[in-house]
């Protein structure tokens, strides 16, 4: 009797990231490479709750062309029914009825926090359809244990145990060409810009982008000011411009906080900027917004999109009734895998601490990288640190 041939389903999930079509790309050919059945379900969990034409068998031809593609081809959205019992009910009895045995989800922490979820209530939810009459016995007996992995797919770069999560390298080139485009105009009429980037609770997309743009002053959630930050930036900006500089880029997390947990707006900053009794600076403040997750992946996130895609599908053939359920990691340039569970937990224990004021708790949890690379910033652009590290009076400064 010929063996029963695997189905592995990808789904991407929660906001799209440059380099999910990597992903789904990945896992189609692989799964089929491996001798398994490939398929996708579409619009994220809302696609598994309803079922139907949302799940689709995929061939290798199928994902031609989506290395050089945005967003996410294979639709994604943020699923209100997988946040109730119910609909993570539906999306079981659909798993059972098409003979889904493992399932890729791409995604942001919040995705991977309903797999987990998921993974969690599956001997109940089956058990539960049973009860209900929707499947019997005979039909949930191959998939009493639910097969599931993570990848991280995210601008936000904010889930813990990974180096980086797949979109935030396209993100961050999309961040700094448009920082370079403003500071044309902003060198031309001496102007300062207040510019906004995506990152909700998490502030790694607003440094690399301070790092790489070597803006004159950054606001991260985890790094909030010390209380005199108003005479601190106008001071620091005001050294700059007395040193020559016609144009002030100032870059804000859109999750800024101050040290008592108070949102630092970007109308906030720019008044201050441009206030006539101080800098009096002509201020300009800029969103980013959905150009930050829009157009396509950079060379770096579709590598990693394909090489984890491809470890995800080897982590599902792998798995045993007995493995604990992973993500897929890169740790200092090495594909790894990773306990989803712990990843998840203490990616929500960062947002607690921020919510919580415990900042430096809240630094410590995010990788080592964040602190040095803060320090780093730091030093390279002298916009003051609060005291911890001293830059000599005549050191140079620009
Ligand atoms: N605690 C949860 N329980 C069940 N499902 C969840 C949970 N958190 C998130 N999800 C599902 O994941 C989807 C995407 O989550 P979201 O936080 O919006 O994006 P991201 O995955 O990009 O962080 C949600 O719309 C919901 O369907
Ligand atoms: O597209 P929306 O729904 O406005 O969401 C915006 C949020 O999505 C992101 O771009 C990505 O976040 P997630 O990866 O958690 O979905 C955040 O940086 C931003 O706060």
């Amino acid at each position: 009797m010929a063996e029963h041939k695997k189905n592995i389903a990808v789904m991407t999930s929660g906001g799209d990231s440059p380099g999910m079509n990597a992903v789904v790309r990945a896992v189609v050919r692989t799964a089929i490479y491996l001798g398994c059945n490939a398929y996708c379900v579409y619009e994220g969990y809302e696609g598994l709750v309803r079922g139907g034409k949302y799940i689709k068998q995929m061939g290798w031809e199928d994902v031609r062309g989506y290395l050089s593609e945005g967003g996410t081809l294979i639709g994604t959205a943020r699923c209100m029914a997988f946040f109730e019992r119910e609909g993570r009910l539906q999306a079981a009895k659909n798993m059972v009825l098409n003979g889904i045995d493992a399932l890729i989800i791409c995604g942001g922490d919040g995705s991977l926090t309903g797999a987990d979820r998921f993974r969690s209530e599956w001997p109940s939810l089956l058990e539960e359809l049973v009860s209900k009459g929707d499947l019997d016995q005979k039909q949930i007996e191959p998939y009493k244990h639910l097969n599931i992995v993570g990848l991280v797919g995210s601008i936000d770069n904010d889930l813990s145990g990974t180096d980086a999560t797949i979109g935030a390298y396209s993100a961050l080139s999309r961040i700094c060409e448009m920082v370079d485009y403003i500071e044309a105009t902003a060198s031309s009429h001496s102007r300062a810009f207040v510019i906004e980037v995506m990152g909700r609770h998490c502030g790694w997309l607003a440094l690399m982008a301070a790092v790489a743009t070597g803006a004159d002053f950054l606001f991260i959630p985890e790094k909030p000011r010390e209380d005199n930050w108003k005479e601190e930036m106008c001071q620091v900006i005001k050294q700059h411009r007395n040193m020559g500089k016609r144009k002030t880029i100032v870059i804000i997390a859109e999750g800024a906080l101050d040290k008592h947990g108070n949102k630092i707006s970007p109308s906030m900053v720019k008044d201050l900027l441009a206030d006539k009794e101080g800098l009096g600076l002509d201020t300009r403040i800029t969103t980013l917004g959905h150009v930050q997750r829009g157009g396509s992946a950079v060379a770096y996130d579709r590598m990693l999109g394909t090489l984890q895609g491809v470890e995800a599908v080897k982590a599902v053939l792998e798995a045993t009734p007995e493995t604990e359920t992973c993500f897929i990691a890169i740790t200092e340039n090495k594909i790894t895998r990773k306990p989803l569970m712990a990843a998840v937990k203490e990616t929500k224990e960062v947002a607690k601490l921020i919510e919580a004021q415990r900042f430096n708790e809240a630094m410590a949890l995010r990788d080592t990288e964040f602190s040095d690379q803060y320090k780093s910033y730091a030093m390279s652009a002298n916009t003051g640190f609060g005291g911890e590290v001293k830059v000599q009076e005549n050191e140079v400064r620009v």
